[in-house]
């Protein structure tokens, strides 16, 4: 494990909550303590945290018969003043004050909310403040949501450059088989170069979780790639965070990569997020995946689908359809247009701000 300094912490919505699913407050208490230990020990922590939906089901009875979506919706609406409450009261204890941010998956596919988030976070950051962040579930339904609050983490972790990225939930870790049954060994080490561990992975959840181990394992992966150590771990064990501090944490800890220039990152995430697609001729492709750096010219490029502006995401494609990559576009779809296939250019995409696929 390395040392760390910025650290996003995910708590699931089962560590907050005992079996019957009533909200654990011994627990969330703990927790906090556990965070200003981390605090006091000069690390700057952001922490995400589910919940809502479980503080909501838990005061707010409704109708069995309820439309789904107006139950979430009522549930996350009533349980995230809850949750938020519970944590100033417990931080405020201590001390420390939190600020409360709210966010949807359309702020990290827009450049200019992504950047005033990541604004906002560092500025948290540097006066003391703990930014404690949920996804927005009132207005994101469906195709709109993160997967679970994972991604949110993850995603969180790139935009400002934390060098840890920790996801409390209510196992040890990864194991080798459901951690239920006998036999089960907890994976403590996950390198690039290791066989796919996501056979291993069952599609059981905890009762009150959304995306899984899966979806947990997947973005701690994508994390990894990028440069930040990820570590899975249970945050129903007391002292969780100082058996962290200690470097004695029984975990799943997946060792980093050679940590990518920032803007790379928050591409790295665009897969969902783009606004455009560019397809590029072979001469293109073979230019951009050489081992010499290149940026995108519009004279590889010979078909434009969607509309953007400066700044947007766009995703990149090969004669066959196939991706390739993603990069931020230096001007918009309308100037693209323009300059399909000609000479002398300037650069659709600057290599500063492409990210390639692994896989290509
Ligand atoms: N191989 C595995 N190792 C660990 N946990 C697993 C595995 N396969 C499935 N799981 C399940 O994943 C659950 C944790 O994921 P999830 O319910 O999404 O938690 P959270 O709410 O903390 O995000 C565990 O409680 C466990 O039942
Ligand atoms: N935003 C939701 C959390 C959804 C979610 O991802 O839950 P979990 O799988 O427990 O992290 C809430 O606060 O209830």
């Amino acid at each position: 494990m390395q040392n760390a300094k910025t650290i996003v912490i995910k708590i699931g919505s089962n560590v907050l909550t005992q079996a019957s699913g009533l909200p654990d407050l011994n627990r969330m208490q703990h927790l906090v303590q556990q965070i200003m230990r981390l605090t006091e020990a000069g690390k700057k922590v952001v922490l995400v945290s589910s919940g809502a939906v479980a503080f909501g089901r838990q005061a707010i009875s409704l109708p069995e018969k309820l439309n789904p979506v107006f139950k979430k919706q009522i549930w996350a609406s009533t349980g995230q003043i809850r949750l938020i409450n519970q944590y100033q009261g417990l931080f405020g204890e201590l001390n420390q004050p939190i600020a409360q941010i709210l966010v949807t998956k359309e702020d990290f596919r827009d450049r200019k909310h992504f950047l005033n988030m990541k604004n906002c976070i560092e500025a948290l950051l540097s006066q003391g403040i703990l930014p404690v962040i949920n996804e927005n579930d009132t207005v994101t339904i469906t195709e709109l949501m993160f997967t679970d609050n994972d991604e949110l983490a993850s995603l969180t972790a790139a935009m400002i450059n934390a060098d840890t990225l920790m996801l409390l939930t209510n196992v040890d870790g990864i194991y080798t088989g459901n951690p239920a049954e006998p036999g089960s060994e907890l994976i403590e080490k996950v390198v690039a170069s290791m066989p796919e561990v996501s056979s291993y992975i069952s599609a059981t959840k905890s009762s009150f979780g959304r995306g899984g181990m899966l979806t947990k394992y997947a973005m701690a992966k994508k994390s990894a790639d990028l440069g930040i150590q990820v570590i899975i771990a249970n945050g129903k064990n007391d002292g969780v965070l100082e058996s962290f501090l200690r470097k004695e944490l029984r975990c799943t800890w997946f060792e980093p990569k050679r940590e990518k220039h920032a803007p790379k990152k928050w591409l790295a995430h665009g897969t969902h997020y783009y606004k455009g697609e560019i397809f590029i001729n072979a001469g293109a492709k073979s230019s951009l995946t050489s081992s010499v750096i290149r940026s995108l010219l519009p004279i590889g490029i010979t078909k434009i689908e969607g509309e953007f502006s400066k700044g947007d995401i766009l995703l990149i494609r090969d004669e066959n359809g196939e991706k390739i990559g993603l990069g931020r576009a230096e001007y918009s779809s309308k100037s693209a247009e323009e300059k399909i296939g000609q000479k002398k250019q300037k650069a659709l995409i600057h290599y500063d701000y492409l990210y390639l696929f692994d896989h290509e």
